[in-house]
């Protein structure tokens, strides 16, 4: 059995948000938001500082009840799901999991078999080591496996998390600024291994130039509203780029790869 056969049931559901708003007094956080990731792809989640990314993510996670609107995987309402089928099913690796233990990485790797619990045949099942065995093996963390957590770097624990996240052998995986704290080569590496895994994946993510390497189709946030949906070439249109980031730039053709990359000239002076 390969890794991804181990860490992946294979199943790759769309995941719809349905009319999402989120309100917290009388603001809006999310307005009448449609998002639809594709199976088995890779959905950059995009927008400026603010424009509600996070919340979006915390809704589609189904641990964050909208006001109106319904997020469906499959044909299932996520908060339909029981807490450990939810479990099993979407995986959210959070912006800032500060996780202060005194287990070991391969400890904490395996608190993500816990949705699997029943399933085992006991603690030291061989199906659940193996899969830890394989999740720390598939984030390069397996010659760390026994340090302490607290020893870890910044980028080493967000490695770790992900382990964690992959070890429920979830159906979609839900990342906020996944690269954050990683430097240029973890970056690239672990974006690669988001693709290579075949999940349903929805990444937030800062960096255009990132999103337009590794993102099937983008959803661009402003002030809780959906600016752009698709495919990333389609939609991150100099105008758009303009009126969401103020920014002035383009996705030009790389003049040496077969895609796409970010060109700017700057940010848009503001007019008082
Ligand atoms: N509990 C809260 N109380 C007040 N405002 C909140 C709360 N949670 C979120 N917000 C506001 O909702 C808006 C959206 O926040 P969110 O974290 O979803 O944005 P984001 O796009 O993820 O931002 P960033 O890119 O800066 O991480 C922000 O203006 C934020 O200040």
């Amino acid at each position: 059995m390969t890794h991804r056969e181990r860490c992946v049931h294979g199943a790759t559901p769309d995941l719809v948000a349905d009319g999402v708003t989120v309100r917290l007094g009388d603001r809006a956080l999310l307005d009448d938001v449609h998002v639809h990731a594709r199976g088995g792809r890779v959905t950059g989640l995009l927008g400026p500082n603010g424009s509600g990314k996070t919340t979006l993510l915390h809704v589609l996670a189904g641990i964050r009840k909208p006001n109106r609107g319904t997020v469906l995987v499959g044909d299932v309402a996520v908060r339909s799901l029981s807490h450990r089928r939810r479990a099993r099913t979407i995986a959210l690796v959070e912006q800032h999991a500060a996780t202060t233990t005194d287990l070991t990485v391969r400890q904490v790797v395996a608190l993500g078999r816990l949705p699997h619990r029943r399933m085992l045949a006991g603690p030291g099942s061989d199906a659940g080591a193996a899969v830890v065995d394989d999740v720390l093996d598939l984030v390069g963390l397996t010659d760390l496996a026994d340090r302490g957590w607290t020893t870890l770097s910044g980028g080493e624990r967000q490695r770790a998390h992900l382990a964690r996240t992959l070890a429920q052998q979830p159906e979609v995986l839900l990342l906020d600024e996944p690269t954050n704290h990683l430097d240029l080569g973890q970056q690239l590496r672990f974006l690669a291994l988001a693709r290579e895994l075949g999940l349903t994946t929805v990444a937030a993510l800062h960096d255009l130039e990132l999103a337009t390497a590794f993102c099937d189709d983008v959803v661009v946030l402003d002030a809780g509203r959906v600016r752009g949906h698709g495919p990333v070439g389609a939609t991150l249109t100099a105008p758009l780029l303009r009126e969401v980031y103020r920014v002035e730039a383009s996705l030009d053709p790389h003049p040496r790869l077969d895609r796409d990359h970010l060109v700017w000239d700057g940010h848009v002076e503001e007019t008082a």
